[in-house]
């Protein structure tokens, strides 16, 4: 039997849609969404009649005969409750996005157009390695506050599709070695991967400050902001998710346009480029303890990862941990596909979602 897939990613700033035959993409398509086009949407949810059409459109242009899908997969967002993998989209799920259950995230429109998009045609709606897939050991939830335990949240699609593909090259199978993944993208978060398990991870809003994330800040600062009148929640989110990190120091959240101002002799874009790279690095070294800086290997992997530069200076750093494999872009679409098709051939079972 053939499997046709078809795999949806909703991103903050763009749609990105794929189809599989077996293990060969047929396509792939990103469509960015430009600052205008989403301001009108409040809240994420409210994205959802575009963000369908927008793919619809994209079955049409490329002809897709969707009477011949055997499943369509969607990039799990926020929910709560969730280990890695794949789970079916189930009525359960969809009422913990309705009710508002899961925080504000593009990929929790994945799932609920997977479903729209698989039910009249009788077709299975998966999702896969959500973002806020938490399989931390105990001690790695431990916070300051009783009050607070920490959930783990990371770019758990792509740094498992990528340590799978580094076990591959190291002969091994991805639950038998130790990796260290650094995902450095628009968003930065980096995770302990041991025995095909995510056991302890870095959150965007704990470590390294990225392209358009802030990163961990000094915790008084960040209540003094909070508490300074001339903030919204909202605002202070969008501090930490879409508006800070070098987009607030430089307006421009793309690493390339950094490099040029290097090269142009901006020494504030020097400084921040040196800065990224060893913010980087001291998360690296943070998460080396947690297997007492035993690793197979180091992971670096996303978009910044195409900057030799900053690899280089990484590198050099870390590199007395274990070697370091960089692996640039991601590979999200085929590690949704690939999961579900694992789903299909019955290699791998897809969990029930239960509501919180
Ligand atoms: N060839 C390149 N050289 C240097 N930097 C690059 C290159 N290509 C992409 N980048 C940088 O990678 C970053 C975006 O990475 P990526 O595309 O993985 O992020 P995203 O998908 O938007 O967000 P996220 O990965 O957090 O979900 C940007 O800063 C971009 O400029
Ligand atoms: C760190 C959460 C994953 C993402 O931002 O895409």
């Amino acid at each position: 039997m053939s499997y046709n897939i078809l795999a949806i990613n909703p991103g903050s700033t763009s749609t990105k849609i794929a189809l599989y035959k077996e293990e060969t993409k047929v396509f792939e398509k990103s469509i960015t969404h430009t600052a205008k086009e989403l301001e009108g949407f409040d809240e994420v949810l409210d994205q959802f009649e575009f963000r369908k059409n927008v793919i619809k459109s994209v079955i049409n242009e490329e002809n897709i005969d969707v009477k011949a899908l055997s499943a369509i997969v969607g990039r799990g967002g926020m929910l709560p409750n969730m280990k890695a993998g794949g789970y079916v989209v189930n009525k359960d799920m969809l009422d913990t996005f309705k009710e508002g259950l899961a925080s504000p995230h593009a990929s929790n429109l994945g799932a609920l157009i997977a479903h729209d998009l698989a039910e009249p045609l009788g077709i299975p709606a998966y999702i896969y390695d959500a973002v806020t897939s938490d399989e931390l050991q105990e001690i790695a939830k431990i916070t300051g506050l009783p009050e607070i335990r920490k959930q783990s949240i990371c770019h758990v699609l792509n740094m498992r599709a990528v340590s799978r593909k580094i076990a591959d090259k190291y002969g091994k199978k991805y639950e038998d070695m130790d990796i260290l993944a650094a995902h450095l993208g628009g968003g930065i978060s980096l995770s302990v991967h041991h025995q095909g398990r995510i056991i302890d991870c870095i959150r965007d809003d704990e470590g390294p400050f990225a392209p358009e994330r802030s990163g961990s800040i000094p915790m008084l600062y960040m209540v003094d902001m909070c508490y300074s009148g001339e903030y919204t929640k909202k605002d202070m989110i969008k501090k930490l998710r879409g508006n800070g990190g070098l987009k607030a120091y430089l307006g421009t959240q793309d690493l390339r346009d950094v490099q040029a101002m290097i090269d142009d002799g901006n020494k504030q874009a020097e400084l921040l480029f040196e800065a990224q790279a060893y913010q980087i690095s001291k998360a690296v070294c943070t998460l080396s303890a947690v297997l007492s800086g035993k690793y197979d290997c180091i992971i670096l992997t996303g978009g910044m990862a195409y900057s030799k530069s900053l690899m280089e200076k990484i590198s050099e750093r870390v590199g007395f941990i274990a070697p370091v494999e960089v692996v640039p872009g991601e590979f999200e679409m085929e590690a949704l596909a690939m999961g579900a098709r694992r789903i299909l051939k019955g290699q791998e079972e897809a969990k029930e979602y239960v509501h919180p």
